[in-house]
């Protein structure tokens, strides 16, 4: 079986000219990497053919022997009401034209087109039909609720609902050739997204990640796309781009909010029309590989002011993927908590060592500016120190201490704390809500309930012994 087959359907060629069915297989497959083809001179094997492959277009020759292409146009649509038909036409005839789109025929072309114009109306067909097979599995996968392939995730810890959404929608779009855009806070596991994308993609040739910020154009070049011998001064070798090494496979570009302006350009047009050229080269050279790009930032706003060039935008968010940040999957974190710590004990060759149970109560107050990554690596911190009995929570306490509470604050800063149509609490009610607040977030622990509130544990026993009103 052939690999990497573009599209992921089959295009049906029908036309009674082998010689035209050769050319223009091989037209598509110069110009826009069409490589899934079928063809059939013989009008009569054309529904045969159909019914045995997995077609998603058809190129149908309108003036054939046997049966003419308005008549198998009629069959299609009948039979296969998905597939778009495309009607190739050796004469203009206006008329026909006519009847073909009323018969329900996706477009209708003269053989003698401008052939940038006829290409443009295959890869439009293609991406028409790409949407209607992807909004198909995506209401599947959604109705069901199930992942197809459950061990794909497995080393993406969460119980999360709003991750498990995510997976959904990345098993949906996996196989497909568009570019994704993952966004998401520094460490919330955007790279690890990318290699399950890969994973389930089934392409054969390796996902490539390189991240691009702080290079200047010339490197970002020179790594992305390569050079020729000679191309610039110190060039005394030819290199290989990182595009050609992900050819057939996955290009991850990573920190993409960080691009310049004129790197935004070449990628631009690697996007729009898969070709680029390595530098010291006038000759574009061809590459599928699948580009899926990440970024802490928002790509949005930076397309207002300017810093982002609104058409690499448009392109690059086709499929989004938002992950949360930690904080906003709180139940995630006591899985985690585990996770990395037997994970810390194995790389570390010691024995897993036994969490307190207030530790993931404690985690789950503290903000994790540096989310999943940074849990890791306070885990691997604590397991090294660790010296036998009961896990210590220093290393997380002093995290929590260091930047917590300024994140918190900064965070809400925008909003009211009280309704507007309410009336204020007194203080010491307001004191009295503050301290059950921090109660419930503690799990009822009083010493991290205290650490919360900024107070000691014994001025926090006293204020819940004198309080005036209920819990
Ligand atoms: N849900 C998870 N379960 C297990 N490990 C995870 C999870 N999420 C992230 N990780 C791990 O956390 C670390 C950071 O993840 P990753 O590099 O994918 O984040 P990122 O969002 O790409 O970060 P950055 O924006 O800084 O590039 C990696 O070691 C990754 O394997």
């Amino acid at each position: 079986m052939r690999e990497n087959l573009y599209p992921s359907f089959g295009i049906l060629l029908i036309d009674d000219e082998a010689s035209f069915l050769r050319s223009f297989s091989l037209l598509l497959e110069m110009t826009v990497g069409i490589n899934h083809v079928y063809t059939c001179d013989d009008s009569r094997q054309a529904m045969d053919l159909i019914e045995k492959n997995d077609i998603g277009l058809v190129l149908l020759d309108v003036n054939m022997p046997y049966l003419s292409g308005e008549l198998l146009l009629s069959a299609i649509v009948e039979r296969h009401p998905d597939i778009n038909v495309i009607m190739l036409s050796g004469l203009n005839q206006l008329e026909t034209a006519m009847d073909c789109i009323r018969l329900g025929a996706f477009d209708y072309f003269v053989k003698t087109t401008d052939q940038v114009r006829l290409v443009d109306g295959i890869k439009r067909a293609i991406k028409m039909q790409e949407m209607r097979l992807e909004n198909q599995e995506m209401r599947r996968l959604f109705f069901s609720g199930a992942l197809q392939n459950p061990e794909a995730f497995e080393d993406i810890v969460t119980q999360d609902k709003s991750m498990k959404l995510v997976f959904q929608y990345i098993e949906s779009i996996s196989k497909n050739n568009r570019h994704v855009l993952i966004t998401g806070e520094s460490g919330t596991g955007k790279e690890a997204i990318a290699q399950v994308i890969h994973n389930l993609s089934g392409r054969k040739a390796p996902l490539i990640c390189m991240n691009v910020a702080g290079l200047d154009d010339t490197l970002f070049s020179d790594t992305l796309f390569g050079h020729h011998r000679g191309a610039f001064s110190g060039a005394d070798k030819a290199r290989l781009g990182m595009i050609e090494q992900a050819n057939g496979g996955t290009l991850f570009l990573d920190e993409i909010g960080d691009l310049s302006l004129s790197s935004q350009v070449k990628l631009l047009r690697l996007l729009q029309e898969g070709e680029y050229y390595p530098l010291g080269s006038d000759t574009p050279k061809r590459v599928n590989a699948r580009i899926i790009v990440a970024t802490h930032q928002d790509l949005e706003a930076k397309q207002m002011d300017g810093s982002f060039r609104r058409d690499l935008y448009y392109r690059l968010c086709m499929h989004q993927v938002e992950l949360p940040p930690l904080r906003k999957r709180l139940a995630d974190i006591p899985l985690l908590l585990e996770f990395f710590l037997e994970k810390a004990a194995d790389e570390l060759e010691v024995n897993k060592p036994t969490a307190p149970k207030e530790l993931a109560v404690l985690l789950q107050n503290y903000s994790f500016p540096g989310n999943v990554r940074e849990l890791q690596a306070l885990c691997f911190d604590a397991v090294s120190r660790h010296r036998g009995g009961v896990l210590s929570m220093s290393v997380f306490k002093r995290a929590c201490e260091s930047a917590d509470t300024k994140i918190a604050v900064s965070e809400n800063q925008t909003s009211s704390l009280y309704p507007n149509d309410l009336p204020l609490p007194t203080l010491q009610e307001s004191a009295e809500l503050l301290v059950d607040e921090a109660m419930r977030r503690a799990n009822g622990n009083q010493s991290i309930a205290s650490r919360l509130l900024g107070i000691s544990q014994p001025a926090l026993s006293k204020r819940l012994k004198s309080r005036t009103t209920p819990s």
